[in-house]
């Protein structure tokens, strides 16, 4: 069993609106809030020779990047950090706060427990214009598919390329983005938090669409070899670029650095030059 399986068994509980999208939304008058909430933990997410700075970086970015794949700005983040030594707690809370500040955001509280593997849970709140605000369920035949950054990175530095240890470590939310996308009209988007394969599975699957890459658009790292770098940039995570479909004619937006991979189609699946492309990536898993 793995987490996209659990998701489906949660949606029928709680529903699609509760579990289609990187973060919940709830209407507020002109506008929309939305809030997600992200646990991150030693075991799978903190790789060793990590510190505690960074860890707390990390654990901020991933929600700020799920906020920003809304098209919303951030306004508050919680942090829950569980600890096995005390002395850790400050330097945790030092880099959340730094990469809050970094992204107009303000660390406003959390709560702290004695654990023995270092767990940090991020709850984050953002605000959108009804206007602004995008979900994953909106793609169109027709429109171009395109993401931000270079995927693969953030893998090629799990991988011993030291060039890329910082893109794994202190990861960047598209938090400027992802706003000029939902002003600009983009129609579906998410992050590529679990790599790009398995997102363009999740955006077709949430529109209702099929989408058509072609590989030898999408940006990889360099400096790797090219079958690792291609690898990579398909099914690494933990790249916080993002993913988002958008009419031709809004394309490229003021801005924001971007590369079309593909098209979105009538249909259903994702095809790599013509061929199925396999939905994996990062996935949480278990017995
Ligand atoms: N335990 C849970 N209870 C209720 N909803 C959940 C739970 N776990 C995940 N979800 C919901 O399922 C959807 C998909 O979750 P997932 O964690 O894959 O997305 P995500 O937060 O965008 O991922 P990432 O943090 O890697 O960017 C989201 O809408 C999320 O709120
Ligand atoms: C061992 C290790 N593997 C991968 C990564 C990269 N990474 C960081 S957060 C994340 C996904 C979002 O998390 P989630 O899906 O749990 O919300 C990923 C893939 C890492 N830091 N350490
Ligand atoms: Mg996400
Ligand atoms: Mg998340
Ligand atoms: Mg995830």
């Amino acid at each position: 069993m793995d987490d996209r399986a659990l998701v489906k068994a949660i949606r029928a509980i709680i529903g699609s609106d509760a579990t289609d999208d990187d973060c919940a939304v709830i209407e507020d008058g002109e506008n929309y809030l939305v809030m997600s909430t992200d646990m991150l933990h030693e075991t799978t997410d903190f790789p060793k020779g990590i510190t505690d700075y960074e860890c707390g970086w990390m654990a901020a970015a991933v929600t700020l990047s799920d906020v920003a794949s809304m098209g919303a700005a951030p306004i508050a983040l919680l942090l829950a950090v569980g600890v096995d030594r005390a002395e850790r707690v400050e330097e945790i809370t030092r880099g959340a706060d730094a990469c809050c500040r970094a992204y107009g955001c303000r660390l406003m509280g959390g709560d702290m427990d004695a654990h023995s593997e270092c767990t940090l849970v991020s709850s984050g709140l953002g605000r959108v214009s009804r206007d602004g605000l995008v979900r994953r369920r909106g793609a169109q035949p027709g429109d171009v598919v395109a993401i931000t950054g270079i995927p693969g990175r953030a893998q090629a530095g799990l991988d011993g390329y030291p060039e890329y240890w910082k893109a794994l470590i202190t990861p960047r939310p598209g938090v400027f983005e992802g706003q000029a996308l939902g002003r600009a009209g983009a129609t579906a988007m998410m992050d590529v938090s679990d790599g790009l394969s398995i997102s363009l599975h999740d955006l077709a699957e949430a529109s209702g669409v099929r989408m058509d890459v072609d590989e030898a658009a999408i940006p990889r790292p360099g400096g790797v070899p090219a079958e690792d770098a291609a690898r990579y940039a398909l099914f690494g995570g933990g790249d916080f670029g993002l993913l988002f479909t958008c009419p031709e004619d809004v394309f490229p937006v003021a801005g924001v650095d971007a590369t079309c991979i593909g098209r979105v189609a009538e249909g259903e699946g994702v095809y790599l030059d013509g061929e199925p492309l396999a939905k994996a990536g990062y996935a949480h898993y278990w017995e």
